[in-house]
């Protein structure tokens, strides 16, 4: 028998969004794993969750009438805490902060698919005629036929043909005695995975030098000679031998080779595997060797701090990025460097590889769950010091940490809207770095306003790189910097560009474009709309389709087979339907397609220039994986002549041979009723030009738009960061809008309408009766949302509103204290959501 444990009850989480922490006995057996950041199965009322050990304790100031009725742990899920000590404090930050419950933060912080979960299964103990009711008798049959096993409580509406479960009779058999009901745990989903692999076999058996083999025999058995005991994966050996799987079985027939599975990491989509060469060392130019200066200095004197990097496109911040995981690499620490999703391609993963090699660790979204546990598992394991990955890496569970980057800081993507936890990967990344002592670098060439502000106001330290870097030209050279590209508006509002526009392309455009093709220089152009036409309407009486689950109209896709086959599809809830070729309230045959998505445009360049190969990215190209990378490579080696695609075509690129950007419309979202839109036009145009001209050749940018001097296109004009922020917080701080606000979104969702407009009016109510007790604080609403309904589910939104000054916990106590009180009772769902990045 072990000695008791000295601490014997453990606080866990569930991870779950039930709220609070639950104290359990810890067995003697488990006392040695059950430590703080450990995951543990534990009972939970009449279910069996998955929970974090967060703390233990003793019992002595326990009352001894509740000690003995605490129930013990189930099981240790692992042998070494999958939560790190700095991990579980800020989980509960990120808790506290964006009002979810800690298990939610938890959860955000491990990969999916490896909780355990339970589900109710009946078991039969009584035969069916036992019983006189025929349903029950069905329900007794079926549990008959499975001997022993038990069946799901939700499979058990499928046996009698019904589509809920009939609990009342469940209720009765177990009274009776007819069924037993049991928690039965799910064990997590992703696991480790195994492929055949090869090896010589020892003792060779009876294999002699002797005996005829082919080319491709000798080639195996080489190969494996080479690999030693582990064997090589079958797969591989093949592709580097050209042996099959003949080749192995006569091998094996002669006792010569021998097959084995055995466990393999799962690598992924192309953004793994073998490291790529390591790119010569470049000589920093005078800027990047200013900020390298103070951010590796910082690092390696253990400072920490954050800094705003703000370099415009192509002023050659990865450069420094590299330098600072050098730093922190050199001091033995770890660092992650986070990138948009869209941002995460093979040209930015290689970069990073590059002179890291196999010490860095890719994250990302088209993971599989078990691909996701493999990789998480090595990091936690210490294998890779470096990870790269979207907004969820920011969690990646690495000690020691020297140095967080966050490129393109300023990127939407950033923060997580659904499920909770609501929270912002930026702001995550300063206030993890700051708690362990690292430095954070937010890079941007387009910065956003908070991060300004915070540089304005001292907190953050700001470097600037105002220049693109000097270009090598082939002969090895250096040149002067390329200067950003010129910018230059058409005004389609204009008359004359009224009477040539046939399409969405402008004369200039389509002469812009006509020029490239001819010198073989490649475009990018941006429509930020995908589809063929966003909306269509009936010439006669004006209908226009829209969703029957969603409160927006369908947008027109025209894939392959043309016009015949258009279909009409919602953007919300993925809704398909075939667009008939007449109007079915009137009958009309004259239906108008407005507007141009991404397809339609590519049909314009294809009738405009028949001989110009354009590649299309957007959703619904790239759906598949890979597809992204696979187009992305193929326009890198010059295969296509255009590149046309949505917001996808804006971030991050990086190809010599680009020297004309089109917009075909930068009013694409400018409009909307949010309080970002300008700052996200702007961003968005100046990101996009900056893809012109990087290296040896000139660059040139074309805005097509209908609000020339909108201050987004005035300013991405002129490329003027400063000028815009500058107009753009006067305005801000005359609205009491972030950066100079806190705002906290809440969304009511409800299947009726009348019920969710009256829940949000009592949460109106309410937060306006605590917004009375706290100076500064205001309510906006409710109001219907911009999009009213999604998915069957009426939507409305409240903004809680209150100056900076005000500490973000009493801001949050306002909207606890609602929550609190009214709730989301009878089936409405009310989402919280601090600091919001869209109000749509
Ligand atoms: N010191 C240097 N000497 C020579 N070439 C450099 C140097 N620094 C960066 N480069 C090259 O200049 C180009 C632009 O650099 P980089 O992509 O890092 O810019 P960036 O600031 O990240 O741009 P963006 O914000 O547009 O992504 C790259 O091709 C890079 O390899
Ligand atoms: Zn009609
Ligand atoms: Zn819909």
């Amino acid at each position: 028998m072990p000695a008791p444990p000295a601490a014997p009850l453990a606080q866990v989480v569930p991870l779950t969004p039930v709220d609070g922490v639950y104290t359990y006995r810890v067995p003697p057996e488990m006392d040695a794993e059950a430590v703080a950041g450990a995951r543990v199965v534990v009972p939970f009322g009449r279910r069996t969750l998955t929970g974090v050990v967060v703390e233990r304790f003793g019992d002595d100031d326990l009352d001894p009438e509740t000690a003995p009725k605490l129930k013990p742990l189930y099981d240790v899920l692992d042998a070494r805490p999958a939560v790190p000590a700095d991990l579980l404090a800020l989980t509960k930050w990120v808790a506290d902060y964006t009002l979810c419950t800690w298990g939610e933060a938890l959860k955000a912080a491990l990969p999916s698919g490896t909780g355990v979960e339970s589900r109710r299964v009946v078991h039969g103990l009584a035969p069916p005629d036992a019983w006189d009711e025929p349903r029950g008798r069905k329900v007794l049959r079926a549990l008959q036929e499975r001997n022993g096993a038990g069946l799901p409580v939700a499979q058990v509406a499928g046996v009698l043909g019904r589509k809920t479960v009939p609990q009342n009779l469940l209720r009765r058999l177990e009274a009776a005695g007819a069924v037993r009901l049991d928690d039965e745990v799910q064990e997590a989903r992703a696991r480790a995975k195994t492929a055949r692999h090869l090896r010589l076999a020892t003792p060779p058996a009876g294999g002699n030098s002797r005996t005829v083999r082919g080319a491709r025999q000798t080639a195996l058995l080489e190969h494996l000679a080479g690999v030693g005991e582990g064997g090589a994966v079958q797969a591989e050996a093949f592709a580097a031998t050209g042996a099959t799987s003949s080749t192995v079985k006569s091998l094996e027939a002669r006792g010569l080779v021998e097959a084995f599975d055995a466990e393999v990491e799962r690598r992924a989509d192309g953004l793994d595997g073998p490291a790529p060469e390591a790119a010569p060392p470049v000589d920093l130019h005078p800027a990047q060797e200013a900020a390298t200066d103070a951010i590796a200095g910082a690092i390696r004197a253990g400072r920490g701090g954050t800094f705003l990097l703000h370099g415009v496109t192509g002023s050659g911040k990865t450069e420094v990025y590299l330098r600072a995981l050098r730093a922190a690499l050199d001091k033995g620490k770890t660092a992650i460097v986070l990138v948009p999703e869209i941002a995460l391609t093979p040209q930015t993963v290689r970069r990073f590889r590059a002179p890291f090699g196999d010490a860095v660790a890719v994250l990302h979204s088209r993971m599989s769950p078990g691909e996701r546990l493999d990789a998480w598992t090595r990091i936690r394991d210490g294998r890779y010091p470096i990870v790269i990955g979207p907004r969820s890496a920011v969690f990646a569970p690495l000690d020691n940490l020297g140095v967080i980057v966050v490129d393109e800081e300023h990127e939407a993507s950033y923060k997580q809207f659904d499920p909770a936890p609501r929270y912002h990967a930026r702001d995550v990344a300063v206030m993890r770095a700051h708690r362990a002592g690292a430095v954070c670098v937010l890079g941007s060439a387009t910065p956003s306003l908070e991060s300004v502000a915070n540089a304005n106001a001292g907190k953050y330290t700001r470097l600037e790189m105002p220049d693109r870097v000097p270009v090598r030209g082939p002969d090895g050279t250096t040149h002067a910097p390329a200067p950003l590209p010129p910018v230059r508006v058409i005004d389609l509002g204009r008359e004359k560009q009224v009477r040539r526009l046939k399409g969405a392309l402008s004369h200039d455009l389509r002469l812009a474009i006509e020029a490239r093709l001819g010198r073989g220089e490649q475009t990018i152009l941006l429509q930020n709309r995908r589809g063929y036409a966003p909306v269509v309407t009936c010439e006669d009486c004006g209908w226009t389709p829209t969703c029957t689950d969603c409160a927006v109209s369908l947008t027109v896709h025209r894939d392959r087979y043309g016009k015949l086959s258009d279909q009409l599809r919602c953007h919300y809830c993925g809704l398909t339907e075939r667009l008939q070729p007449a109007c079915p309230e009137c009958g009309e045959r004259d239906l108008r397609l407005l507007g141009q998505g991404t397809q339609r445009v590519e049909e314009e360049i294809a009738e405009v220039f028949p001989e110009a190969r354009v590649l299309r990215m957007d959703l619904d190209t790239t759906s598949r994986k890979g597809a992204h990378r696979k187009i992305l490579d193929r326009f890198g080696r010059g295969d296509a002549d255009i590149l046309l695609g949505t917001q996808m075509v804006a971030k991050g690129l990086d190809f010599p041979r680009v020297t004309l950007v089109g917009v075909v419309d930068a009013d694409t979202g400018m409009l909307l009723p949010d309080f970002r839109a300008s700052e996200r036009t702007f961003q968005l145009l100046a990101q996009v030009a900056g893809r012109a001209g990087r290296h040896e050749l000139q660059g040139e940018v074309l805005l097509q738009t209908r609000n020339p001097d909108h201050a987004a296109i005035r300013f991405a004009l002129a490329h003027d960061f400063h000028g815009f922020a500058h107009v753009e917080m006067a305005e801000r701080l005359a609205l009491g809008y972030p950066p100079y606000g806190r705002l906290v979104g809440v969304e009511v969702k409800g299947p009726e309408q009348r019920s969710t407009e009256a829940l949000a009016e009592r949460w109106g109510v309410a937060l306006g009766q605590e917004a009375q007790k706290v100076a500064g604080v205001e309510v906006l609403g409710p109001a219907p949302a911009l999009v009213g309904r999604v998915k069957k589910w009426w939507r409305y939104h409240l903004l809680v509103k209150a100056p900076r000054t005000l500490p973000p916990s009493v801001l949050a106590a306002v909207v606890r204290a609602v929550r609190d009180r009214v709730g989301a009772p009878g089936g409405h769902r009310v989402n919280l959501d601090v600091d919001p990045v869209g109000l749509y």
